[in-house]
Formats: C-alpha cells, structure tokens, sequence
C-alpha cells in the first residue's frame, strides 16, 4: 500500500476530504433587493439556510474593483512590505496563522478594525493610502447593505421598529459597534495532495456577529453546510456580481433560534500550473457595541421561553477569541432547561 506523506508546508493545515464532483448548492437564494417581497424572501433564506446572494444591491461595480485590484496588488507586493503590518493580533497581516488558539489555513489575509465608517486609527492599517480609501469606500457601501438586509429580516419577522436590527451595527448615535473588515487571498496550493483531498483554506466555523457580508473573485473555494441534511457541506458558485450574506450567532440569538448562523469554511484550489485562480475575497463583520445586550427579542418570543441566556456582545466576543475555529460558541449560553421543549415547538413550526 502506499502511503503519501503530508508534505512538511502543510503539516499543521487539516486536509479535507473532497468527493468529487463537489455538489454546488444550486438552491442558494438570490434575493433581488429591488424585487417584490424583498423582505420576505430575505427571512425564509435565513431561515432555511442562514446564507444567501443578493443581486440589484446597488454598490456600484467601480467600488467593488477598485477594492480587488487593490487587494491583489498588496498580497502581490514583497513578503517583507506585508509582513510590516502584521502579525495579525488580532489585526494586521498574517499568514496561515487564523486567531490565537492554533488554527491554520492556507491564506494570507489582513484583519482590520473599522471604527464608525471607516478603518480605525487605532489598529494597524495599510501602508497603502489607496488600499486604505478602497477599504474606506467599500466599507461605507457595506454598511448601506448591511442596514438594508437587518431591516428586511426586522420587517419580513415583524420586529418594530424597523431599525432596530440594523441600528445595532450601523446605528449613528450612541456607541460605536464593532465592525470588523478582513481581505482574504488564497493562493492554490502547489504541493501534491493524496487522492480526494484538498487543504483547508479557511476551516469551519460560524461568524459571531450579527451579519457578514462577503465578496469574492470568480474563484471557487467557498463551502456552507446545510441546516438539515446532518450539516452536508455544498460548494457555493462564485459570482463575482453578487455579495453573500451570512447569518452570524448574534443573529441567531437575537431571533430565540429562528434564524440560524450557518457553517462555513473554505477549501483551497490545488494543483500547480493547473490555471487555478487565487481566491481573493472581503468581508465585512457587522457587530454591535461592546455594551449591546443580546438576548432573544421578547417580540419574537410568542410565548416561548427563551433558548439562550442574555450576554453582552463584548462578553460573547471575548469568549469567541478563547475558542477554536470549529468550535461551538454558543453552546455555553444555551438555555438547558427548556431546549428540548422549545426544538419541539420550532420542528412543529417548520414541518
Ligand atoms: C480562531 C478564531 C479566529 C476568529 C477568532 C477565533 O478565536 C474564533 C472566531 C474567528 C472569527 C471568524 C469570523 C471572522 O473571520 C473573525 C474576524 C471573527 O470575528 O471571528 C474571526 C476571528 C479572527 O480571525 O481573529
Ligand atoms: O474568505 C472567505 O471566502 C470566507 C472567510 C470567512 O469565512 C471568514 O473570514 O470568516
Ligand atoms: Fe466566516
């Protein structure tokens, strides 16, 4: 029998297995954001998925490109430029390295702390001043759409008033929330892999905040597992047009569960000279205040109890940097007393 050893580069990045052909998930909603029913179609979305595309956003497409070549010129420059504004700690640039608690992957990416509407003075930014108003443009659109997405899911789950959602993370007054931004470049991995397996590029987990929007180059890479299914994983077509929306936990506990994050991870192309594309992508982390209380909204109890204790998003986010990637972060503020009974109620819900 022959065994293939891991080569040495990827002796701390996890492979995965990938059946072949990988099951694309040709059911992701696209919500037209101009369409009729906008609102509605975003909930059942989230609700059936925790994940889907918006087309007709309205960020126009020079903001979008102007942020890629940006991006793809700095993870492009000399290893020494980048690696003066990392390690990533949380912020900066980093290699490989994801979070403090041992996590790798096969990218590069930059971490940056936004603070209102642009980044924050405070960490560690870009010594490209283009980059840097590329990030500074595109965050502001991302913004616009993050408030648009949290008010259609406040109006299509009948949460009043209308911003209350989305004041958490793009509220103008009171304390400023906790937005994080992150430009990710996998390159393809050139190293020979055993049969069926691919490096992990950015391995499994939920996004703790309320929402996050993503955005990637025509590269493949990107996986989300299914709610039902035992968690199967499918591959998401890229469209470089569109943004995806994920449901982060926050989100998940604002709603007592209705809404539920979703799992996701990416997989890194292989194979050298195989014409493989780098992956490049950006995402925007909307988060609320560090003070914000997140607890389920006692509009959308109808009577149930709720299945997670109260925290405060500062207390959550701590505790998200103590765990691991894969780790189920909001397994410590569930409810116990009443999670059985209330599975039961929402299984009846939604058959
Ligand atoms: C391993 C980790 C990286 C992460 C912090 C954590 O300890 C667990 C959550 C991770 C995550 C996932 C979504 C975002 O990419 C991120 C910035 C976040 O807010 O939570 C990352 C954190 C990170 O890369 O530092
Ligand atoms: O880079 C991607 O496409 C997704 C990365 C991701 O999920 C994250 O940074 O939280
Ligand atoms: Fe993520």
């Amino acid at each position: 029998m022959v065994v293939l050893a891991k080569p040495a580069a990827l002796e701390q990045i996890s492979l995965l297995r990938t059946p072949e052909p990988w099951e694309t998930l040709s059911g992701v909603p696209a919500v037209d954001l101009s369409g009729p029913d906008a609102a509605g179609h975003v909930v059942r979305a989230c609700e059936r998925f925790g994940f889907f595309s918006v087309v007709n956003h309205g960020v126009p497409a020079g903001v979008v490109d102007r942020l890629e070549a940006e991006a793809v010129r700095f993870f492009a420059s000399p290893q020494a430029d980048k690696d003066a504004s990392g390690p990533a700690d949380p912020f900066g640039y980093g290699s490989k390295r994801i979070g403090r608690n041992g996590d790798m992957g096969w990218l590069e990416y930059l971490l940056l702390a936004i603070d209102r509407d642009a980044l924050s003075r405070a960490s560690p930014a870009p010594s490209s001043s283009a980059l840097r108003e590329a990030i500074n443009e595109y965050v502001v659109a991302m913004r616009g759409l993050a408030r648009t997405v949290l008010e259609m899911v406040a109006e299509g789950l009948g949460v009043s008033p209308r911003g209350a959602l989305a004041d958490m993370v793009t509220g103008e007054d009171g304390a400023a929330s906790d937005q994080v931004f992150r430009l990710n470049h996998y390159p393809p991995c050139p190293l020979p892999l055993p049969p069926s397996c691919s490096v992990t590029g950015f391995g499994e987990h939920t996004d703790p905040q309320l929402v996050s929007i993503l955005r990637s180059n025509g590269a493949a890479g990107l996986q989300v597992a299914l709610h039902g299914d035992d968690g199967r994983w499918v591959s998401v077509p890229p469209n470089r047009d569109a943004f995806f929306v994920n449901v982060g936990d926050s989100l998940q506990v604002l709603t007592n569960g209705r809404l539920k994050s979703v799992r996701h991870r990416v997989v890194a192309g292989s194979g050298s000279g195989s014409g493989l594309k780098s992956r490049v992508s950006m995402i925007y982390f909307g988060g609320p205040p560090l003070a914000q209380r997140i607890a389920p909204l006692p509009q959308l109890l109808h009577g149930s109890s709720p299945l997670y204790r109260e925290f405060t998003w500062g207390e959550y986010k701590k505790a998200a940097y103590r765990s691991r990637l894969a780790d189920n972060r909001l397994a410590p503020f569930e409810e116990p007393l009443v999670a059985a009974a209330a599975h039961h109620h929402h299984h009846q819900h939604w058959s």
